[in-house]
């Protein structure tokens, strides 16, 4: 339509041209193109009033469109003079004319009235309702222009324009659709070849695994050729690939499983005579009687290892029975390797104790035997002096003893029984006519005795243990049995001194530091390591001199694990040159690595942080003596580690408020956190800090199972730690409300109000897991789900979260669990970047393992180098068993334990009491431990029985269905209401 209208414009234009007056066409027109320029260029005193006048119109009207209207005459006068049609250029004029109006109506959109007034009665009311929008008209014009100068159909290029665009979306989103195809499947194939190369690396030798490994790869690198049908066939190879590796894994996991079941652990038998206190009025007794629970407490560690063991093999051959991947069978063929090892340590510990065992049972009897004699007294003092002296030789040396016995003057009391003896001996002898001499080994009879010919039994690996790292260089005195071996009298003189039962109840107390190892005394001549310092600053000026860089040591602190050395750079030098420097100076230095911090925090120097040649040993013991913990005025106080400027660092999990510890195997995460457990535990009663337990590993926090802060068993099972968390969130919630409806803020506001009002307060809570790994595999949106609400939410009411792995991958420590839980600490690493999952750092990469860390929480500048205290395994242990033994009024725990008693499976709350079942096992032991402690309390049996707290409640209310123990009387324990001699009445022999 446009183009008629064009054509007929044109016939419309048509210009007769007749011979001989075409010039004077053309003369008429130059005419008025001159006086258009004229009017239109000329400056105005050369245009006189009509000029003006008429440039003024134009220009108003026209706008910047006025200056080219002298080119049209120009144009047609000359076509007039070369006698040609106006025809030929006429196209040309309109789509110039067309462009030109464009033109117009563009710049006036853009600034009004600036294309003149004309047009403006047209762009006005577009302007001022779609502003800029209005650009489009002279855009549609544009093209119009240009269609018609190119012979165009009107809009053509529009449609072209839209057609294009239109292809360019759809290709792309073919092309999307084709690569999300793609990513699909080289992320299948890469899920695929992890699992081979996982698999690989524990079946080396197994050929078909080589073989699709292979033949993946291959697909691998083809894909981008491949057809869309080739593709799906690669997908459907794919699917029976993962078909053929779970057979694959659920045969290995069967075979593995047939091994796991030939795996016994058996549990040593603790003899008879062992199981009650030598109850005997001699000196020699009372050593005895400690050795004797020593001999008991070494039985029940090797029993609670065993049993960890046979617990750890039996969730291994569970993990196994469903549908396994290679992660589990790594882990469960690691643990198993690792227990093998163990097992190895224990059985010997198991022999050991066994000969210890043999040597001390016959004594039990040959005590009888002296209380029981007239003259057993005078034996027994020389004994006791004897044992005191040199326990272990003495206790080798019966034969001897019994024939002196044998030999002394006198006849025995012939008691009428052994028991009888044991229980009401009386002595009534004059000892001033005997004259023996027990230098040993003098006979006291005329005839000799024999040497004693038994030999000891090699000494309990146990101690060898437990002996701490920086000991372990150390040689031995002389008799290494006789250094290390727990015969030692210590133990029955501590009992000695101890006027507290060895059994049963005391009240709770904190532990005293004399249940720790003596402090070290590991003083380094400072001369000898000042000089070494100098020696290496020296090294560190001539390396760095080598390599151009200008800087020179200033000083330096020498750590418990490295020395700092302190760099100057020349002015103008780039710290970055020393960092990159780090691999050589640790070369020139012969140490393994060296970290570099740039700058020192509040100086201005560049600190090089160089292992040093001998740790000094930081000990728990030492540490909590220091009076950083003594005066801590932190809620909750926890030991962290000696920093290189030799500050013991005692940060507050309270201000934390949750921690994070993450670092490699081995290098230190477990002994820190048992410092971290220990130095609350040294701090706090039960009733005011509770803690649970969840560690799936079954070997760090189970040495704490019994212990009263323990709200609940030690959760070993990471099947019920998601319900265990779940249920500790319902308790924070639960918090919450109590503190709302006394309108107190935080628990220290809620405290203090129920202080005023004489009701019993809220302990802090301390949630500790030690694996984090292995709870996240098993449920990780339930389990990530609990730690951040509580990780949210819990700081106010007292409640803190400290989570341990060694797994620092991003899948483990989720993004939400970092934001949460802000407090780190690192231990050393393989790699930078797992420093970076765990701190947002690099450095940990650096450290030297056992106990070397980096911690971090808000408020520090950058992370502080810290060397952990150590702990040993048997100074947690002595420390458990004194905690055991405790007993306290335990409001919390009976008013609040089934909280922590996890959620059924569904999720519909704590697990319900059900019914009364008269059939419960454990019946008769509580039933005895009531007996044996004279009440009756739940929490005891809860944590005597490892129980949790509805299982211990259901107990007590069956004892006192069947009249054993007494009703519930509010806050005071139950009475007992028999003895223990009535126990085979209601359970039998
Ligand atoms: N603070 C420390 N001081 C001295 N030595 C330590 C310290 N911490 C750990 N060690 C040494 O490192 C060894 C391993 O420590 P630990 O068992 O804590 O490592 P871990 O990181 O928990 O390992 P895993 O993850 O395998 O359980 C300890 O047996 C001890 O010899």
């Amino acid at each position: 339509m446009v183009t008629k209208r064009i054509k007929s414009a044109s016939k419309s234009k048509k210009v007769p041209v007749q011979p001989g007056n075409h010039e004077v066409y053309g003369l008429v027109l130059f005419a008025v193109a001159l006086f258009c320029m004229l009017c239109i260029y000329a400056p105005s005193q050369y245009t006189g009033g009509l000029g003006t006048s008429v440039r003024d119109y134009l220009k108003d009207n026209l706008g910047w469109a006025a200056y080219a209207i002298p080119l049209y005459p120009i144009v047609y006068g000359v076509l007039s003079f070369m006698e040609k049609s106006p025809k030929t250029i006429s196209r040309q004029v309109i789509a110039s004319l067309i462009l030109l109006v464009s033109g117009l109506l563009a710049s006036n959109i853009i600034e009004p009235l600036s294309g003149g007034q004309w047009l403006g009665y047209i762009t006005e009311p577009i302007r001022q309702s779609i502003s800029w929008g209005g650009l489009l008209l002279p855009l549609v014009g544009v093209t119009l222009g240009a269609e018609v100068l190119l012979l165009l159909p009107p809009f053509s290029l529009l449609i072209a324009f839209f057609r294009l665009i239109s292809e360019r979306v759809v290709g792309l989103a073919q092309t999307t659709e084709l690569n999300s195809q793609q990513r699909k499947l080289y992320g299948k194939l890469r899920v695929h070849e992890q699992e081979l190369e996982a698999l690989m690396s524990l079946y080396p030798s197994a050929q078909e695994l080589k073989v699709w490994l292979t033949t993946l790869r291959k697909a691998k690198v083809n894909i981008p050729d491949f057809t869309p049908e080739e593709k799906l066939q690669l997908e459907e190879e794919l699917n029976n690939t993962q078909e053929l590796l779970q057979e694959f894994s659920t045969k290995k996991a069967r075979e593995i499983t047939e091994h796991l079941q030939e795996e016994e652990y058996p549990l040593p038998e603790l003899p008879h005579e062992l199981e009650r206190p030598l109850k005997l009025e001699l000196q020699s007794a009372q050593l005895m009687e400690g050795h004797r629970v020593m001999l008991t407490r070494e039985y029940n560690e090797l029993l609670g290892t065993i049993r960890k063991m046979n617990r750890e093999r039996d969730m291994n051959i569970k993990t196994l029975s469903g549908n396994v991947r290679a992660v589990q069978l790594r882990q469960v063929l690691s643990q198993q390797e690792s227990r093998t090892l163990s097992w190895k340590q224990t059985s010997k510990a198991v022999t050991a104790w066994q000969q210890q065992v043999d040597i001390f049972v016959p004594w039990m009897e040959f005590l009888v035997e002296v209380a029981a004699h007239a003259q057993g007294l005078v034996l027994d003092s020389e004994l006791a002096k004897k044992l005191t002296q040199n326990f272990k030789k003495t206790l080798r040396e019966i034969g001897w003893w019994e024939k002196s016995l044998e030999n002394l003057q006198g006849s025995p009391a012939v008691p009428a029984s052994k028991n009888e003896v044991a229980e009401n001996v009386e002595f009534d002898l004059d000892f001033s006519s005997l004259e023996f001499s027990f230098e040993d080994p003098t006979p006291i009879s005329a005839d000799p005795v024999p040497a004693p010919t038994y030999t000891p039994p090699a000494p309990a690996s146990r101690e060898e243990e437990e002996t701490p790292p920086w000991m372990e260089a150390e040689e031995p005195e002389d008799d290494p049995a006789e250094a290390s071996n727990p015969l030692e009298p210590q133990q029955p003189k501590a009992n000695l001194k101890d006027p507290q039962p060895t059994v049963g109840a005391i009240p709770a107390t904190k532990p005293t530091p004399d249940l720790l190892d003596p402090i070290p005394n590991t003083t380094q001549d400072r001369r000898i390591l000042d000089q070494m310092a100098r020696e290496r600053a020296d090294l560190i000026s001539q390396t760095l001199s080598e390599f151009k860089v200008q800087a020179r040591v200033v000083d330096h602190a020498r750590g418990p694990t490295v020395t700092r050395y302190e760099i100057e750079p020349a002015p103008g030098e780039k710290i970055s040159r020393i960092s990159g420097l780090s691999n050589d100076l640790a070369r020139a230095l012969a140490v393994g690595g060296v970290r570099v911090e740039a700058p020192v925090p509040g100086k201005s120097v560049i600190g090089l942080e160089v292992p040093n040649a001998e740790r000094e040993p930081i000990t728990f013991h030492a540490a909590i003596a220091s009076k950083a913990f003594g005066d801590s005025k932190a809620k909750l106080p926890i030991v962290l580690g000696k920093s290189i400027d030799g500050e013991m660092y005692v940060g507050d999990l309270a201000r934390m408020p949750h921690l994070l510890i993450a670092g490699s195997t081995g290098s230190g995460k477990s002994v820190c956190v048992n410092t971290l457990i220990v130095s609350l535990l040294y701090r706090y009663l039960p009733q005011e800090l509770r803690f649970v337990m969840i560690d799936p590993k079954m070997v760090e926090l189970t040495p704490y199972d019994g212990i009263p802060h323990l709200i609940r068993p030690v959760v070993t099972n990471p099947a019920d730690a998601a319900g265990v968390l779940l249920g500790t969130v319902a308790h924070m919630e639960r918090r919450y409300k109590m503190m709302s409806q006394v309108g107190a803020k935080n628990l220290e506001q809620y405290n203090a109000k129920m202080r005023q009002i004489g009701e019993p307060e809220l302990p802090f809570m301390v949630i500790i897991i030690d694996e984090l790994a292995d709870l996240m595999i098993t449920s990780p949106k339930e389990v990530e789900s609990a730690i951040m609400r509580l990780a949210q939410m819990a700081r106010a009411t007292g409640m803190h979260l400290v989570l341990a792995t060694q797994r620092p991958s991003v899948d483990i420590l989720t993004s939400l669990i970092k934001v949460n839980v802000p407090a780190r600490i690192a231990f050393a690493v393989s790699s930078s970047h797992d420093s970076r999952t765990i701190l947002d750092n690099t450095g940990a990469e650096r450290l030297t393992g056992q106990g070397d860390m980096l911690f971090y929480q808000p408020g520090l500048v950058k992370p502080v180098r810290l060397q952990g205290p150590y702990i040993s395994e048997g100074e947690t242990v002595r420390i458990n068993d004194y905690l055991r033994r405790q007993f306290f009024e335990d409001w919390f725990g009976e008013a609040y334990g089934t909280d922590f008693d996890g959620v059924d499976e569904g999720g519909a709350g704590p697990k319900a009491n059900g019914p009364m079942d008269f059939s419960d096992p454990l019946l008769r032991q509580a039933a005895e431990i009531c007996i044996e402690e004279g009440q009756g309390s739940v929490s005891r049996l809860q944590r005597r029985l490892s129980v949790g707290h509805a299982r211990a409640g259901k107990l007590m209310d069956m004892l006192e269905a069947m009249g054993i123990v007494s009703k519930h009387q509010g806050s005071k324990p139950r009475d007992i209401l028999i003895t223990r001699e009535d126990l085979p009445e209601f359970f039998g022999k």
